[in-house]
Formats: C-alpha cells, structure tokens, sequence
C-alpha cells in the first residue's frame, strides 16, 4: 500500500518539481505538467516510452494529447494523494522528454 507524502517531504519535492514546471492541480493532491515537442510523431514516441515506463512500475498518468503537446497529471488513487511513486514517475518522465520545460 503506497502511502501519501508527508507534508515536510511534499513540499520539498513540489520545489524541486516546480523547478521543471511541475505544478499543483487546482483543489486536488496532484502535480501537472504540459510538454510541447516538435510534433505529432515526437509527442507519441514520448508517450509510448512513457507507457512503458509507467506500465513497469504499475503507476499510470491522467494525461491528454493534442498535436504535439501532452498535458500529464499524477496523484496516487490507491493513497488518495501524492506519493513517492508520482515523484518517481515524474522524474522519468521528464529525463524521457529530453528534460521537456
Ligand atoms: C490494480 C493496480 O495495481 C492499481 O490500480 C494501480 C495501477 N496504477 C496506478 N496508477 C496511479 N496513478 N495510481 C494508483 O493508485 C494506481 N494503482
């Protein structure tokens, strides 16, 4: 059972996240980020490697596709709210887009 962040180690994260344009979710424990790539074929290639990445470690984004762009946003559903898995993936994430900002 993931367990959510405590408040000390969430905050912490969230500046380091917010370093690279990881934000808050409005009214929900939940960090969102939009990346921009050259095009279609650039933002799918991203999200296969991301589903693969997020697949192997049994924690899934809510994310949407338009173009060339992917708005990703984490939280744990298990835990309620933010865990270290949304941490994790979200630095996977950002080394997978070549550290997309
Ligand atoms: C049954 C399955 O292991 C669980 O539903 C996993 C799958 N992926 C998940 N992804 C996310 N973001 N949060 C979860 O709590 C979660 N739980």
């Amino acid at each position: 059972m993931t367990l959510k962040l405590e408040a000390s180690e969430r905050s912490a994260a969230l500046a380091d996240l917010g370093a690279r344009k990881w934000s808050e979710v409005e009214g929900r424990d939940a960090i969102t980020k939009k990346f921009k790539f050259k095009d279609f074929v650039e933002a799918w290639g991203f999200m296969s490697r991301a589903a693969i990445v997020a697949e192997k470690m049994n924690h899934h984004p809510e994310w949407s596709n338009v173009y060339n762009r992917v708005e990703i946003t984490l939280t744990t559903h298990d835990a309620g709210g933010l865990s270290a898995l949304d941490v994790e993936l979200a630095n996977e994430l950002d080394v997978l887009s070549g550290w997309n900002t």
